[in-house]
């Protein structure tokens, strides 16, 4: 398989902690590669938001089951257009709030209702062909094991603080610990995105810059699927990316 074959399935399956770099360096990685783009934390915020407005009670696990199976959500897979509806709403800023935020967890920890959104994230990347860049927390792991490229992107917890701090701005919250690093002890509780299962590859973006790490996943991407040329891989098209230096031998 070659990453350059855009009839070729090509699934990138990319984990990590909150504010390590997920979905702006999948963002990219799929745009070079001409590839779909799934945001999974995007649909535990939706069903947050869901049960938040129609007054489920997120303590009752039986609740927001039933709220997680009827969730009338619509997910884009633009890289370049993101598009998150739920009853025909556009709900993209609001499940970034606060109140979303110090709330998805509960969503997230409810295991039943993990099941179904993890079917609902496999059909989307069955739906896109088989190419796609998914990220999340246990994509690497539970929804698509089966990926042709599995990473976990991790970062320092000051680095992740501190981009996290810049994102927001002044709209940050005095609460920021808690959305990230508390956020991430309750999550850790259902899933594992702390530490490389056999077959992840294991990228620290802590003392790299964002074009660094996406250059980081490319080089993956190229390594795990250049099988057939060995030798021969190339960057994907029109980024200027260099193949890394051991791939450009003869
Ligand atoms: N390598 C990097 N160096 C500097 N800043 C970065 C790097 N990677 C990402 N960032 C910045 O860090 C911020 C958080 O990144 P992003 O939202 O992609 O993280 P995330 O892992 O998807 O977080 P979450 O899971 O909480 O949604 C963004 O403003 C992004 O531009
Ligand atoms: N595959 C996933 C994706 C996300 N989550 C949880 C963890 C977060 O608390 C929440 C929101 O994710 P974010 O937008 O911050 O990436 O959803 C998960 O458990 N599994």
């Amino acid at each position: 398989m070659n990453a350059r074959d855009v009839n070729a399935r090509l699934v990138i399956a990319i984990d990590g902690p909150s504010g390590s770099g997920k979905s702006s360096v999948s963002k990219e990685v799929a745009r070079r590669f001409g590839l779909a783009y799934l945001d999974t934390g995007a649909m535990y915020r939706a069903v947050t938001w869901w049960c938040l407005e129609s007054g489920v009670d997120l303590d009752d696990d039986a609740a927001v089951l039933v709220a997680t199976r009827s969730v009338p959500l619509e997910m884009g897979t633009d890289p370049d257009e993101e598009r998150i509806l739920v009853a025909g709403q556009d709900v993209r800023a609001a499940i970034r709030g606060d109140r979303v935020t110090d709330h998805v967890s509960a969503v997230s920890t409810t295991v039943p209702a993990r099941e179904i959104l993890v079917r609902m994230q496999r059909e989307i990347i069955h739906e896109s062909g088989n190419r796609i860049v998914a990220e999340g927390r246990d994509i690497t792991t539970v929804v698509a094991p089966d990926a042709d490229v599995r990473i976990l992107l991790t970062a320092s917890q000051a680095a992740r603080m501190a981009r996290r701090g810049r994102q927001l701005g002044a709209a940050a919250s005095s609460n920021l610990q808690a959305q990230v690093v508390g956020r991430d002890a309750k999550d850790s509780t259902v899933v594992n995105f702390t530490s490389a299962q056999d077959g992840v590859h294991l990228l620290d973006s802590s003392e790299l810059t964002m074009e660094q790490t996406v250059q980081g996943v490319i080089d993956l991407v190229i390594r795990d699927t250049d099988t057939a040329h060995d030798g021969a891989a190339e960057a994907p098209d029109d980024t200027g990316a260099a193949a890394p230096e051991e791939a450009r031998q003869p």
